[in-house]
């Protein structure tokens, strides 16, 4: 029995100015006023996440953003720290995203850093994880995201696991419209689970959600979000609509 409640997450990535954002929240708000079967979070870039944190007041949408630094404050020109996403009421952040670790150069042990100082200013990271298209073809899957779990944790807590979320998105399914199969996922994210509970323990492991990111959609949503190991889902492109958005939250409230 799954007693984890299902996370459906949105990452709008360099999308929409604040006007637009103000729109799309607004969009989002009305229809899920007495929606409580479902943990919704949107994740606007830096510059909307003032305005969508106004929006947000007296909603149960959780704000989060999509990166930030391991140090308080200094001289990190561009960067943005744990307090000043707490500072507008930010309580999650995505770190490690594939296009960060990519395009950006962090590796396995900054985005640890950065785990380690939002779990230490009382933010839950999402952490994610996944592998390339290469990396699957050589068979070399679980071991690329055992890495990038195992090192993404070093130094977490026991007390802070359960503030973790860890999000597999294979990186070949990202903005793709190619999506993981339900088993492909599935396989991926029990695996997540049985190195939690080596990391932590049986209790710890079943109360870190897994998210799986990667083209999902209404319509492949269901099917994913019915795997036993899969509690939500970390949401790209159909994320910057409301009514797709809106589709998804429906079909992980239709999980039983
Ligand atoms: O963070 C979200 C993922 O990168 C998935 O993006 P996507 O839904 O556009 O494939």
């Amino acid at each position: 029995m799954n007693f984890r409640k299902k996370l459906i997450a949105g990452n709008w990535k360099m999308n929409k100015s604040g006007a637009e954002a103000a729109d799309l929240v607004a969009d989002l708000v009305a229809p899920l006023a007495s929606q409580t079967e479902v943990d919704v979070l949107i994740c606007p870039p830096f510059t909307a996440l003032e305005t969508v944190s106004r929006k947000l007041e007296g909603s149960s949408i959780k704000l989060g953003a999509q990166n930030m630094h391991a140090e308080l404050s200094g001289a990190y020109t561009g960067e943005i720290s744990a307090p000043m996403l707490r500072d507008l009421f930010v309580t999650y952040v995505i770190l490690g995203h594939s296009e960060r670790r990519q395009l950006f150069g962090e590796t396995d042990a900054v985005v640890n850093t950065k785990v380690l100082a939002a779990l230490k200013n009382e933010l839950r990271p999402i952490l994610c994880v996944g592998e390339t298209l290469a990396e699957r073809e050589a068979g070399d899957t679980l071991r690329v995201v055992q890495t990038q779990v195992e090192a993404g944790l070093a130094g977490v807590y026991a007390e802070h696991a359960a503030s973790v979320t860890i999000a597999y998105e294979p990186v070949w399914a990202i903005g793709t419209g190619k999506v993981a199969t339900a088993e492909q996922a599935q396989e991926v994210h029990a695996f997540i689970r049985s190195l939690l509970v080596t990391r932590f323990d049986d209790t710890i492991a079943r109360k870190i959600r897994l998210l799986y990111g990667g083209s999902m959609k209404p319509a492949n949503a269901p099917e994913l979000l019915t795997q036993q190991d899969i509690d939500g889902g970390l949401i790209g492109g159909a994320s910057l609509e409301a009514r797709s958005f809106l589709e998804l939250i429906e079909a992980a409230a239709a999980v039983k």
